[in-house]
Order: structure tokens, then C-alpha cells, then sequence
């Protein structure tokens, strides 16, 4: 029998995006709470550990160096610079996961979900948006783990994401978590039979 390496199975990459401090972290972890076999990416990063945050569970926390040889031996299928910090995905994980047939998820920048499209043109990409530009910063200072500095230019920063959103194939809003949540698990289930996304490509 001939070997066929692409996956019989439709299996979608949808990617979120949205500007920092819009609720991205929070509306996939109601997402996860609800359903946890959702899988999502565990990207690598140069930025410093939150209080709170796990090696290898939130991020992987490598230094410039590692970074710099992940990107060398092409094991990142996209990778952005962000407020002053280097994020990639990892690329076998995700080639791993679609290759059998079950849908994976990714949450990152505007930048690289730009590079996720330009490689897997039948990804899915997803931009959460703030109800309102006050709610943003009011959730950005409210969340506390930025000095006052960092949100400037995270604010900065979400201007120019906030004018992107038209580039992606959905926008939900994320006036409630529950109901944004609702939103976000009916597009990873959508049915994706035109969708075939291929090991090799
Ligand atoms: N391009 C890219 N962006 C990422 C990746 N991982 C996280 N990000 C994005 O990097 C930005 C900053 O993330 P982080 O420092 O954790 O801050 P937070 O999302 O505001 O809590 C966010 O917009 C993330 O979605 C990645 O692997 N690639
Ligand atoms: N729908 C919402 N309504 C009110 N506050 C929210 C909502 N979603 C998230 N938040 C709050 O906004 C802050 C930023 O959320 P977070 O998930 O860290 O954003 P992101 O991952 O997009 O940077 C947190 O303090 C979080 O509790």
C-alpha cells in the first residue's frame, strides 16, 4: 500500500490573537476548564517568568542563545518580536497534533498569526477584541503585572493590532468570558472538511 504521510482527517490550526490585556489567557483557560482535552501550543520565550507562571505549562523560558538556535535549526513555524521579547511556536508539537487528525490551537501575536496565514493558508484565525479602547487599559492596569511602562507599550502596541483585525476570519468580542468562551469552542469545532491541513507543509 502506498504510504500517504498527509492525515486523512481534516484537522484544523486555529490561531487567537488579540491586543495584550484583552483576555486572551483568560477566555482559553475557560476554555480549557470546560473542555481540557483543547490543545494549545506551549511557546518558547525570552521574557521573564511571571510569579506564577511554570516552565514548560504557561511558556518555555529559554535565553537569547536557545532562542537563537531554535530559529537556526528551523524549529519554530513562526516567531515575532513583542515589547522588547522574542515568542515562537514550536513547530513539531503542532505538526505532531494536526498530523493526527485533532485540532490544535495557538495564542499569539499579530505578527505571527501574519506568518501562521502566509504558511498554512487553511488556518483558522481568530481576533479577540476589547468591547471598548477604556476597557482594554482598564484590564491591562487592573491585571498588575506590568509596571506602568510595560503597558505603554503594550497599549502602543494594541493600537496597531486593534486596526489589523480585519485581516482575520473572525472577531470575538470579549464583553463576557463565558459567552466569548461559548464563541471560541464552536469554532474549534467547526466542521473543517474543506480544511486539510498536511504534515509536510
Ligand atoms: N508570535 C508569537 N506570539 C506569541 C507567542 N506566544 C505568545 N505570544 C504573544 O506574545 C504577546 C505577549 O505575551 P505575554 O508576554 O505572555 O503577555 P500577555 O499575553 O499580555 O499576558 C501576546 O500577544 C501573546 O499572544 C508565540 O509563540 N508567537
Ligand atoms: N470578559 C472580561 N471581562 C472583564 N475582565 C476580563 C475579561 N476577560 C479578561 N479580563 C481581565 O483582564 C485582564 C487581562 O486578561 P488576560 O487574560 O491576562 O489578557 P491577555 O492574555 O489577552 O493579555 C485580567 O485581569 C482578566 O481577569
Amino acid at each position: 500500500m502506498p504510504t500517504d504521510h498527509r492525515s486523512p482527517v481534516p484537522a484544523r490550526l486555529t490561531v487567537l490573537s488579540g491586543p495584550s490585556g484583552v483576555g486572551k489567557g483568560t477566555v482559553v483557560a475557560e476554555v480549557r476548564r470546560r473542555y481540557p482535552e483543547v490543545w494549545l501550543s506551549v511557546s518558547v520565550t525570552t521574557r521573564a517568568r511571571r510569579p506564577g507562571e511554570v516552565d514548560g505549562v504557561h511558556y518555555h523560558f529559554v535565553d537569547g542563545a536557545e532562542f537563537d538556535r531554535l530559529i537556526a535549526e528551523d524549529g519554530l513555524l513562526e516567531w515575532a518580536e513583542y515589547a522588547g521579547n522574542r515568542y515562537g511556536t514550536p513547530a513539531a508539537p503542532v505538526r505532531e497534533r494536526l498530523a493526527t487528525g485533532a485540532p490544535a490551537l495557538l495564542e499569539i501575536e499579530l505578527q505571527g498569526a501574519r506568518q501562521v496565514r502566509a504558511r498554512a493558508p487553511e488556518a483558522q484565525l481568530v481576533f479577540l477584541a476589547p468591547p471598548s479602547w477604556g476597557e482594554l487599559e482598564r484590564r491591562l492596569a487592573g491585571r498588575g503585572s506590568e509596571t506602568r511602562d510595560v503597558q505603554e507599550r503594550r497599549l502602543a502596541i494594541a493600537q496597531a493590532e486593534l486596526d489589523a483585525a480585519g485581516e482575520f476570519d473572525v472577531v470575538v468580542v470579549n464583553d463576557d468570558v463565558a459567552r466569548a468562551a461559548d464563541e471560541l469552542v464552536s469554532l474549534l469545532a467547526a466542521p473543517s472538511s474543506e480544511r486539510t491541513v498536511g504534515a509536510s507543509e
